[in-house]
């Protein structure tokens, strides 16, 4: 059983004798955001309108796994050293027959996939994350499930018309289930965030935080439809989890289960937009046909309006020829008798003033359609008042209070991982009641430049997180020019994410990097051809020594078993996913290619002797997993070809880490290039025996070519499970490990070293 996590004062994951651990993995597995039966991905083309009335009847099990493949996926990451999963599910998946209307089979598959997770090898970490992307995936993404649309108002099968979110499923062609145009022309890469700012998204995130401010007249069944939503969402995740508790309670005895994230990437909607009739001088991203917020509004009661479109160019987003949106009459709001019909199934009674067919925001004075001059805008500032910070401090709070208090009535042990708004700060919680010694902070990062160019530039590269933040007086202060340096700026980044967050949430508040990752259709998918994965690997590796700088935990966004060079994650044209099935031919050729194993060199490693060691699994974090046996210790993954094939950039996931240091973190750093990994603690004082855990991969690391060095002890290296265990004296302290070059007698030695000879066993 894997060891219980604690937090340390300093706010590092720790064991329960104070030893800092980290927790690494994956998000398992972007398919929970489309329903299994019917299968409905994404880039299901809608021919009719089945597609909405039909989305109360879908089933997401076997999303995120089949069953029967669950222990086979996780033996492929424990592989990898990886100990932790970010299991996402969606509102949808729980809730979509109605409201109140639990998928209780879903959830007990649900059940059944931690189960078989707890059960392969030891078992992982889990933690939970409600996910949502641009609110649902009527509305371009994944998450909510349709009826909180039609409570809104919103008519979804008439969004294409009225430009009100954009929608993959549009641009494939129903004969030919492919894609119609050319990417730019028709449905752009990445441009399904672009729904954070269309009318759909806007307008559901605006009333799920801020409804009773800015929607009073929005009242549904006797409460403002930000209560009702939120109510209805805390109910169906904290059903699922309590179900978790009351059928497998083994799941949390045996600290499978770790917690529960807020919801994953909240957003602000329209609040602490100034001015409605412009776009925001700092929205960064501006893809496709691009509406003000007024003009959504225009749009959404059916009025054909001019708006600008913007393409991704060299130099960024180009303002390029404005467009006519005609939407044909169409409205985004439901008619009188849809809504009646609606309203009738879900016995949902409202405000009378809450007249049907109407855009909300016309409903509360922000704009009329004048007789005359047709539609004006008259409060242009309507959401003004609630700026990005105030919307954290105060929207966001009053949901994370409830989520939180319903979460903690439940479980009181387990981590609660606040999510803030994507890239920006978390709210100001020192000292408030809110934050107690089981809370973790989620932090998503993902680089700009990489995200949206889908190519690893090595010459120019943008500070996302200073760009986000207004840090530059002038956004061209936020290029960094040449590979060294855009990869110490991702460090950077990342460091000041740790500090930012820790600066509102205070030291002893955890930060753990819940997604981050990179698009591995890269470069026109070249590398699907070629099996070059020169660019992935040099933008995960920068990832990596930027996470490996500050000691961070992660889950990398993401895992996708049905991955295909075709689809990718089957959502969004995206594709994060470190493995494919695709990819195992490709491996298993280049493989073949490539000499089994180098002649034998004159062994090196004189210093290293072996024995027999067990390593004492049960006290430790579950990233160990034991590989077969009858190595051949000479090649560095000779018996792990079942588990590796199909991962992608491998040499920049399959990385060493400090699995378990005694003492605290200093520093970290893995050289992919030369095959080096330091690391510098301050081991802990007063003890006899102190021992630091490091996974050392043979992927990297070849035994017959590995040479350490350390400022003192001596070390055990486990090759079954990889793990180096480095025996070690108090205080500053470091370990160097590297490959010697076949002609080098000895490894490089910095002139401050104190060193002693490596004496290594391997068992
Ligand atoms: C010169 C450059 C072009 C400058 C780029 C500036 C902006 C366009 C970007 C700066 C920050 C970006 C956003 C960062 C994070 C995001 C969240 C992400 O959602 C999650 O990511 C997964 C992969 O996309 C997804 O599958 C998960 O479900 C999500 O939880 C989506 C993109 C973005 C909003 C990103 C968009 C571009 C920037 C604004």
């Amino acid at each position: 059983m894997p060891a219980k996590i604690h937090i340390s004062v300093n706010g590092e994951f720790c064991d329960k004798e104070g030893n800092v651990i980290q927790l690494r993995g994956v998000n398992l597995d972007p398919s929970i955001k489309i329903p299994a039966k019917p299968f409905l991905s994404i880039h299901t083309p809608i021919v009719d309108g089945k597609y909405f009335e039909d989305a109360d009847k879908v089933s997401f099990i076997n999303h995120p796994l089949v069953l029967e493949d669950v222990e086979e996926h996780i033996i492929r990451l424990k592989s990898l050293g990886y100990n932790t999963i970010r299991l996402p599910f969606t509102w949808e998946s729980l809730e979509h027959a109605g409201p109140g209307q639990y998928d209780y089979d879903y959830m007990d598959y649900i059940v059944e996939v931690l189960t078989r997770i707890n059960s392969a090898e030891q078992g992982m970490y889990v933690y939970l994350d409600p996910h949502q992307d641009v609110w649902s995936r009527f509305s371009g993404g994944s998450g909510a499930p349709l009826w909180t649309l039609h409570c809104a108002g919103f008519q979804p099968a008439n969004f294409q018309a009225t430009e009100a979110a954009i929608l993959h499923n549009y641009y494939i062609d129903p004969k030919t289930g492919r894609e119609i145009g050319k990417d730019e022309e028709s449905y752009p890469k990445m441009v399904w965030p672009t729904n954070y700012f269309k009318l759909a998204c806007q307008t559901m995130f605006t009333l799920f935080f801020g409804g009773k401010q800015f929607a009073p007249k929005c009242i549904i069944n006797g409460e403002n439809i930000q209560d009702y939503l939120q109510g209805k969402f805390n109910d169906a995740i904290m059903t699922l989890y309590a179900r978790i508790k009351d059928k497998a309670p083994e799941l949390f005895d045996n600290n499978c289960i770790i917690g529960l994230e807020s919801v994953n990437e909240p957003n602000c909607g329209y609040m602490g937009e100034a001015n409605l009739d412009v776009i925001p001088k700092e929205r960064n991203l501006k893809l496709g046909r691009t509406p003000t917020a007024f003009q959504s509004f225009i749009l959404g009661e059916g009025i054909k309006c001019t708006v600008d479109q913007y393409k991704r160019t060299f130099f960024g987003f180009t303002k390029g020829k404005p467009c006519t949106v005609n939407p044909g009459g169409k409205k985004a709001w439901l008619s009188a008798q849809e809504r009646g019909t609606i309203d009738a199934k879900y016995n949902w009674e409202r405000n009378p003033e809450w007249e049907p067919e109407t855009c909300i925001w016309k409903l509360h004075g922000v704009w009329e359609n004048h007789r005359s001059r047709g539609p004006v805008l008259l409060k242009p500032n309507y959401f003004g008042q609630a700026n990005e910070t105030v919307f954290i401090n105060n929207h966001f709070v009053e949901y994370y209070t409830k989520m939180y208090n319903k979460f903690r009535a439940i479980d009181k042990e387990s981590f609660v991982f606040l999510q803030q708004p994507v890239m920006k700060l978390p709210p100001n919680l020192q000292n408030s009641t809110l934050l107690d010694d089981r809370t973790v902070c989620a932090c998503h990062f993902y680089d700009g430049m990489t995200l949206m160019y889908k190519t690893w530039n090595k010459r120019i590269g943008i500070d996302t997180y200073g760009l986000v933040n207004k840090k530059y007086s002038n956004p061209a202060f936020a290029v960094v020019l040449g590979e060294n340096n855009i990869r110490k700026c991702i460090r950077k980044q990342l460091a000041e994410m740790k500090k930012d967050a820790k600066s509102m949430l205070g030291e002893r508040v955890p930060v753990f990097f819940t997604e981050i990752g990179i698009p591995f259709d890269m470069d026109d998918k070249k590398a699907y051809t070629t099996n070059d994965y020169s660019s992935q690997i040099g933008a995960l590796d920068a990832l990596g020594f930027a996470l490996e700088g500050s000691n961070l935990s992660y889950t990398l966004w993401c895992y996708c078993s049905t991955n295909s060079h075709e689809w990718g994650d089957n959502w969004n044209n995206e594709d994060f996913s470190i493995w494919s099935p695709d990819d195992k031919l490709l491996y298993r050729e280049n493989r073949s290619k490539t000499p089994t194993r180098a002649p034998s060199p004159t062994s090196t490693t004189d210093s290293i002797s072996t024995s027999k060691s067990k390593l004492n699994s049960s006290s430790q974090p579950p990233s160990f997993i034991k590989l077969e046996s009858n190595l051949d210790l000479d090649s560095p993954s000779c018996s792990l070809e079942t588990d590796l094939s199909g991962y992608r950039a491998l040499d920049a996931i399959m990385r060493p880490f400090p699995i378990k240091i005694h003492g605290t973190f200093e520093f970290a750093e893995f050289n992919l290039h030369n095959r080096t990994y330091i690391l510098k603690i301050v081991g802990k004082t007063g003890m006899t025996t102190a021992t630091t855990h490091i996974f050392l991969p043979r992927h990297h690391f070849a035994l017959n070519r590995l040479s350490i060095r350390s400022s003192s002890g001596q070390y055990t290296y486990n090759a079954d499970y990889q793990v180096l265990e480095w025996f070690h004296e108090p205080g500053h302290q470091y370990i160097e490990i590297c490959l010697k070059s076949k002609s080098r007698s000895s490894t490089p030695v910095s002139d401050d070293s104190n060193d002693l000879p490596a004496d290594c066993i391997i068992s």
